[in-house]
């Protein structure tokens, strides 16, 4: 039988030997999650044509690689995921969580749907507990929609104080935001911590995660919301 055109992986870069440790059985999943990121991303302007060559280092394993820090069976929300990062990379390496892709725009939304929608009939019996919901974080809809959960993770979604207003209300106390950040957003974590804390946040701390996978480590700053 052919394979949909829209996953056909039409120069999609060639898997890293990786990439199997880290999705073990979900690797076919995950090469066409790669090969729809390089042709339809690319076509709908999600992703850059130079990110191409260099998507599963610096996206899809960069992404796999916040898995270390979520606890089993994890109901974990993806805020801003925009074309699935890191949450479907994380949901391939870890099929014990629950996930939720929230995005509010359309084009994205649109790419989401049709990505799980067809990874989901790949993925065969039982499929995947994924589901996409569309909105801003903050939005009434959206928590109403969601619920609350034990992980919210963000990539490149904004600011940590603003993505910590953004997210508070879909973290039950207890609940982990782990946010993967650039060098710049380390520095200024020191800055940022006062107001963090008076937002609710506890135990406020770097971390390197996915040094085992052969490129550089991703660095994520985890924090957990207090009582209140
Ligand atoms: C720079 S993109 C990053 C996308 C993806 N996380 C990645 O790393 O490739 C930021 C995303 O956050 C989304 N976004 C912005 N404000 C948001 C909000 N209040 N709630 C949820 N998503 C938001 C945008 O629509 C966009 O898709």
């Amino acid at each position: 039988m052919s394979e949909p055109a829209s996953l056909a992986g039409d120069g999609a870069p060639p898997t890293p030997a990786v990439a199997e440790r880290v999705f073990g059985p979900a690797l076919h999943l995950a090469e066409r999650y790669v090969g729809h990121l390089a042709a339809d991303g690319v076509v709908r302007g999600l992703i850059g044509p130079r990110e191409v060559p260099r998507l599963w280092e610096r996206h899809v394993l960069n992404s796999a690689a916040v898995a270390e820090a979520v606890p089993q069976r994890a109901r974990v929300v993806d805020v801003g995921s925009g074309a699935g990062l890191p949450g479907i990379p994380l949901g391939l390496a870890r099929p014990d969580v629950v996930l939720t892709l929230v995005e509010p725009m359309a084009r994205r939304v649109e790419f989401l749907d049709q990505t799980l929608g067809e990874l989901n009939t790949l993925a065969g019996p039982g499929g995947l507990p994924w589901r996409v919901v569309r909105g801003r974080a903050e939005e009434r809809s959206v928590v109403t929609a969601v619920g609350v959960v034990d992980v919210v993770t963000a990539r490149a979604v904004a600011p940590l104080p603003r993505l910590v207003g953004w997210c508070r209300g879909l973290m039950r106390p207890g609940a982990q935001l782990i946010a993967l950040v650039g060098a710049r957003a380390l520095e200024e974590l020191p800055r940022m911590r006062p107001e963090l804390e008076a937002a609710g946040m506890r135990d406020i701390h770097p971390r390197a995660v996915g040094a085992d996978l052969g490129g550089a480590a991703t660095t994520v700053v985890v924090m957990t919301r207090g009582a209140r």
